[in-house]
């Protein structure tokens, strides 16, 4: 369980300090969470507090009891993070090599970590591309890989920042097929309506603060009624 305790993100500007999230206050626990909202409402700012890629400047972040802010090893253990431009997170030659690079940690022995990676391919799909260059990878299957080297940690927790906002819509099918296939949670960052959807609760996210929280369609309503006010 992903807790928010009247967390707040604050960044320095010239101009002084820019608050990116007002306080929120927030018990993630449903299986699939989705996050909507505008260009630049704070989406991001969120999910990054999810696993402590940012950290709250006032109040607190908990994941299953562990504070971000001193437990941040453990917390990033357990919420992984897929970001919206895979090339961010693919840093080897092959995805067989980044798999096994993300295995690093948790499986010491050399020749085992290989074969769980090709598992860990196999399962994603990717089994025939495992010795391929990565940059000769679709999208998609670049999108795939970064979710495998993520999954390879077995995280309890997969956070993914538009994961789909580069893809085309075969490749959006079968990433999102993937995430929502997931056994674990998923909080979904997406301008996708059709995803937001999916999911058992969406949060919607307006200037810099959670301004509607409840059943996805009723979300989706929300942010379509903030957008028709804009006009
Ligand atoms: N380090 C930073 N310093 C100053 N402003 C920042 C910083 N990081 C983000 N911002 C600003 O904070 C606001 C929220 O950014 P965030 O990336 O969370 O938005 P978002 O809802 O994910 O947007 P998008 O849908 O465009 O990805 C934006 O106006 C952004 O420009």
């Amino acid at each position: 369980m992903i807790e928010l305790r009247e967390a707040t993100v604050v960044v320095d500007s010239p101009t002084g300090p820019v608050t990116l999230l007002e306080p929120t206050t927030l018990a993630l626990g449903e299986h699939r969470i989705g996050v909507i909202g505008a260009n630049g409402s704070g989406k991001s700012t969120l999910a990054r507090l999810l696993n402590g890629l940012a950290l709250p400047a006032a109040g607190r972040v908990l994941v299953d009891g562990l504070d971000v802010d001193s437990d941040g090893r453990e917390v990033r253990r357990r919420v992984g993070f897929v970001f919206t431009h895979p090339d961010a997170q693919l840093v080897m030659p092959t995805p067989l090599e980044d798999v096994t690079l993300s295995l690093r940690r948790s499986v010491p022995d050399k020749a085992e970590r290989k074969r769980r990676a090709r598992e860990v391919l196999d399962a994603i799909g990717l089994s025939d591309r495992a010795d391929v260059p990565v940059h000769s990878l679709s999208g998609g299957q670049k999108q795939l890989l970064a979710l495998a080297g993520v999954l390879a940690t077995e995280p309890e927790v997969v956070v993914a920042d538009e994961p789909t906002t580069l893809l085309d819509l075969r490749n959006t099918r079968s990433v999102a097929d993937r995430l929502f296939g997931l056994r674990q949670q998923l909080v979904l960052v997406t301008h996708d309506l059709d995803l937001a959807r999916r999911c058992d609760r969406v949060l919607v996210v307006d200037a810099a603060r959670v301004v509607f929280d409840g059943p996805a369609d009723d979300a989706v309503a929300h942010y379509r009624a903030l957008a028709d006010a804009d006009v």
